[in-house]
């Protein structure tokens, strides 16, 4: 009998790392149902919360990334590295990876490192349309790079890169028939109109800025709104605003049934993560994005500008947000032609099948591509 194949998939931090790992893992299991599957994550960080959740195990490292503006905060961070390799070193000793998958987030680095060092392939899953450092130095020895955006040889060796888009959960973008059941599972009128803003995984404080000061704009004009404050900000909105402030209006912390948002929405307001900009292709609505400027080098511009070059999607800067966003995406609402090239555009950007390509090379790497199950289109 065949050994099952074993796979380490580490990193996390945040949902747009989190989400492709569970898919990848999903689309092995389905591949190969008794595939051994291990997650490696930060302590204290998402992961640990949605990996056990999707059905997985998962081991944390005691690992952080540099804290701006405490030196004391920073003292630690060569032990923890320190311990997070030998720890690393220890995982792939005990659990024998046939493969290393990695996505980016503080544990990425050292499982990473670590399968370099004792010789075991290792494939990256870059989200985004600009690489890290910690990817583009570790993508040097990677057997191969899946990627979701052009142009990519920028950053890694040109024949290992594999552009195969970013796996998305398939039940989060299958929206279709869910309109008047996404509606009544918010509370809200499904013949009215509504937008959906959501500022990732974490919420946007921006986001959240500008929908605040133009409440009374949306109530005039009627229109509802899918609210997603993210963790951090949602006590303080709840505070001022109140949860029961008008009937059109609906405050979410954090939306556990994506579909149902996406499928009840008209127009979608969005930070430019590169998990949403995926799952946005595949369900090809009118989208405005206000790109992150807190991110490493600025990269959700760059992913926003992939789409906006194809007039794809609106984008408005983060600066301009707190002015302009409401009453451009009020206008955008009442444009039906724009609306409907938005939607058609962004359609075209779509990738689907990304989790299977990812599994598919994982299978390759560890030696049992093409046995029964493996994509054969
Ligand atoms: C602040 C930050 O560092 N953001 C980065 C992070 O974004 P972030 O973690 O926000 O990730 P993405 O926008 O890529 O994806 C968010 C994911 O969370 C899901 N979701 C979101 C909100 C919600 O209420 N419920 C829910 O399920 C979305 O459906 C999506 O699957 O990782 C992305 C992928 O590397 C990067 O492009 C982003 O720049």
């Amino acid at each position: 009998m065949k050994r099952a194949t074993r796979v380490i998939i580490s990193g996390g931090g945040t949902g747009g790392h989190i989400f492709p790992a569970i898919s990848i893992a999903n689309a092995l299991k389905r591949m190969e149902p008794g595939c051994e599957i291990l997650f490696v994550g930060a302590t204290g960080r998402m992961e640990m919360e949605k990996v056990p959740a999707a059905g997985y195990k998962i081991i944390g490292l005691n690992i952080s990334g540099i804290q701006r503006g405490s030196i004391a905060k920073n003292l630690s961070l060569p032990f923890k590295l320190l311990g997070s390799m030998r720890k690393a070193l220890q995982l792939i000793a005990d659990f024998k990876p046939d493969v290393v998958v990695g996505v980016g987030g503080y544990a990425s680095g050292p499982i990473l490192f670590a399968a370099s060092l004792k010789n075991v392939p290792y494939l990256i899953q870059e989200q985004n349309s600009y690489a890290g450092i910690t990817n583009k130095w570790l993508g040097k020895k990677a057997a191969k790079i899946c990627v979701a955006f052009d142009d990519m040889d920028q950053f890694f060796p040109t024949g290992n890169i594999l552009k195969t888009g970013n796996p998305v959960r398939k039940d989060v973008v299958d929206i279709a028939q869910k309109h008047h059941a996404g509606a009544e599972l918010l509370k809200l009128d499904p013949l009215k109109k509504t937008i959906l803003v959501t500022g990732g995984s974490l919420g946007a404080g921006t986001l959240n800025k500008s929908i605040e000061k133009h409440l009374q704009e949306l109530i005039d004009a009627d229109v509802q709104l899918i609210w997603q404050t993210g963790k951090f900000y949602y006590k303080g909105i709840v505070e001022r605003v109140g949860l029961d402030f008008h009937p059109n209006i609906r405050i979410l912390e954090f939306l556990n049934k994506m579909d149902m948002a996406y499928a009840a929405a008209d127009l979608i307001i969005s930070r430019a993560g590169a998990g949403t900009i995926a799952e946005l292709c595949l369900i090809k609505k009118p989208v405005i994005l206000v790109p992150s400027p807190n991110v490493a080098e600025d990269h959700q511009t760059k992913n926003a500008m992939a789409l906006v070059k194809q007039n794809a999607a609106l984008l408005i800067a983060d600066r301009s947000a707190e002015d302009t966003l409401i009453p451009e995406a009020l206008s955008l609402l009442n444009d039906k032609e724009r609306s409907k090239m938005f939607s058609e555009n962004i359609g075209k950007m779509a990738l689907p099948d990304s989790d299977n390509i990812i599994a598919e090379e994982v299978m390759i790497l560890a030696g049992k591509g093409g046995h029964d199950g493996v994509r054969k289109d």
